[in-house]
Order: structure tokens, then sequence, then C-alpha cells
């Protein structure tokens, strides 16, 4: 059975390259001109280049024809998902959404699942997230990820289904503990790579990442989630490599930040929009998230980082 990527970006084109080994894949993308470019490079110069297409890997513009399977991934930006939905109704009717973004929309401060369902509420959905980067997977280095599924029998599915010798699924119902484990990771790595461009260390990037996760825990468990989900895979351990790599957009809109140079406002950055999103849920919620409120500040440039590192100095002290 056929399975179809939506959006032809750097993941979508990794997980159609790793999916495409041991299954029928159709790639899509909007833009008529780069899927023919697609076609004839065999990989995704734009996006992904360097990393060859399998045979077997087929390309699209045409949504129609791409979605004749039952399985769809959804690798838009989060910020895209809900026009992206709205506008293909018809097309994903009937289909399993399995979501591939993470983040939580501005305006609605949702997560992907529940954009999908405000538009589409009978659809089957999953969420396929945790520590990655595309590069990894395309190169079929072995990687490991969470599939969260409300529906425990076809989250089995779907773990078999995308499952590979390379990329190993760990399946959980907890939807809401993946979706905001793989949201909120974004918004500390911002604040991480602002302390690392800062000059401020790395004693303080463990400070901020741990004290991060504190918050990402308290809003999420508020919101139902379970804690040992945000323990796992799509957590912590997304946490660590994002606060963690050069390779993250997130750490090195942060690093950007922090040493007061320029950042391509073309690159995907989930982490800007949803500390936003965060922080005005944790201000509904009376929830204290000190580190989301100087990410939202720092992105919409309110703050700086030394006024930033300050105000979370003078808190007053309590108890871990
Ligand atoms: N790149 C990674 O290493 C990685 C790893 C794990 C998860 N993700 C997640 O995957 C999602 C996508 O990230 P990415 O790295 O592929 O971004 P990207 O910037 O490389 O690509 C985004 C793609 O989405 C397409 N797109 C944007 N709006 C669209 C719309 N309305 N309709 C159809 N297509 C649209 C763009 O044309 C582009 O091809 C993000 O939520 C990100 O957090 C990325
Ligand atoms: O490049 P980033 O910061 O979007 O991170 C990519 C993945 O989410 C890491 O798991």
């Amino acid at each position: 059975m056929n399975i179809t990527v939506v959006g032809a970006g750097a993941f979508g084109t990794a997980l159609a390259i790793c999916l495409s080994k041991i299954t029928a894949v159709t790639l899509w993308g909007r833009n008529g001109e780069h899927a023919a470019a697609m076609r004839q490079d065999r990989e995704n110069r734009a996006r992904l280049p360097n990393c060859a297409f399998p045979d077997a890997l087929e390309i699209s513009a045409s949504l129609q024809e791409a979605c004749a399977g039952d399985i769809v991934l959804l690798a838009v930006p989060m910020q895209q998902l809900k026009h992206f939905i709205d506008q293909n109704q018809a097309v994903l009717t009937q289909k399993t959404l399995v979501a591939c973004c993470k983040g939580m929309d501005l305006e609605s401060e949702l997560g992907p699942l529940d954009v999908i369902l405000r538009v589409l509420p009978d659809s089957q959905t999953a969420l396929l997230t945790g520590p990655s980067f595309a590069r990894d997977i395309a190169s079929g280095l072995p990687t490991g990820l969470t599939l969260a599924c409300a529906d425990e029998a076809m989250g089995r599915i779907l773990q078999h289904r995308l499952s590979t010798p390379t990329l190993r699924l760990y399946r959980t119902q907890d939807t809401v503990g993946a979706s905001l484990g793989g949201a909120l990771k974004n918004v500390i790595a911002i604040a991480c790579g602002a302390a690392m461009g800062a000059g401020l260390g790395e004693s303080a990037r463990a400070a901020v990442m741990t004290r991060g996760f504190a918050e990402i825990q308290r809003l999420a468990v508020e919101k139902g989630a379970q804690p040992g989900t945000l323990a796992g895979l799509s957590g912590f351990g997304d946490l660590v490599l994002t606060c963690t790599s050069t390779q993250s957009r997130n750490y090195r809109l942060g690093v950007s930040i922090g040493e007061g140079v320029d950042f391509d406002p073309t690159t995907t950055v989930e982490g800007a929009a949803t500390a936003k999103a965060a922080h005005k849920m944790a201000q509904k919620e009376g929830l204290d998230m000190p580190i989301t409120a100087a990410v939202a500040g720092l992105v919409e440039n309110r703050l700086d980082v030394q006024e930033a590192m300050q105000r979370l100095l003078s808190r007053s002290l309590k108890e871990e």
C-alpha cells in the first residue's frame, strides 16, 4: 500500500527516502517546478542536497494523484498546517493523517492533531515526533522516534508500517505529551542557543535546559500529558538533541540572537511562534514559565539576552 509524504522540505524528503526503502512512497510538493527538478535530479537540491532518492521513490505535484494510498504523512511547517488542511479537505478525508510537524498553532494554541481534527473531526490521526535530523534519517543513520496515536490498534499498525531497519518507532497513546514535548523543546533550544551565543557558558546552558524541561513538564501535565511520555524520545530525547546541536535551526536562531547577528527569516524555526503561543497559554493557565516568557520576549525583540538572563537570575529562590 502506498504511503504519501506531503511537504517536500527537508523532513518530508528524508522520511520519503527512508520509507521508500521498504514500501511504495510518493513525495508530494506544492511547487510543480521543484517537483520536476526532484524527478530529474533524483534528489532535493533545494532542501536536502546530496541525499540520493531510491529508485522506487515517486514524486508528484498533484495531491490527488499522490494520495492514492491510505496513509498520509504531513511534513509541512506547523504554522502552515491549518491552511493546508483547510485547502485540501476533500482529498484528505478518509485518510490516516500522521502529523510530522512540531509546534503550537499561534492563532489557536492547538497542537498538530487538534488542528487537523478541528477541520476533519472524523479523521484517524497520529503524530510522528522525536529526536531526528532530516539528514540523519535520509542517510540511514539509526534513529528512534515516537509514534503517538490515541487509538491503540491504529498505533500498532502505523508503528509497523513506518518502522524501517534504521528508523525504530516506539508507540504511545499519549498524544498530548508527545505533541507538547516536541513543540516546547524548540522553545528551550532557542534559549540554550541564546545563552551560548551570548557567551554565558555551558553551565548556564545546562541550567536552562533542565529548568526548561521543568517548564515543559509543568505545562504538559497541566494539559493532561503523562510524565513518562515527557521523559521519553518525544520530550527529553528531543530536548537533548535540539539544545546541544548546531544542526538544529532553533538552536542556531538562539545563537544568532545571543551573538546579535541576523538570521535568515525564511528558515523554518518552529520554536519562535510556539514560544509566543506557549507564553499566552501559560499566562491563561496561571503557570510559571519564565524561560518560555523570556524566549517570547527575545523573538519579539522586547528583551535582549542579558536582560532575559537577569530576569531569570533575580527571581525569588525556590525548591527544585
Ligand atoms: N528538518 C528536520 O531535521 C526535522 C526533523 C524533525 C521534525 N521536523 C519538523 O518537520 C516540519 C517541517 O520541517 P522541514 O525541516 O521539512 O522544513 P523545511 O523548511 O525544510 O520545509 C518545509 C516545506 O513545507 C512546504 N510548505 C510550506 N507551506 C506549505 C503549504 N501550505 N502547503 C504545502 N507545503 C507547504 C515548503 O514548500 C517546504 O518544502 C517542522 O515542523 C519541523 O519541526 C523537521
Ligand atoms: O532544526 P530543528 O531545530 O527544527 O530541529 C529538528 C528536529 O526537530 C530535531 O529533532
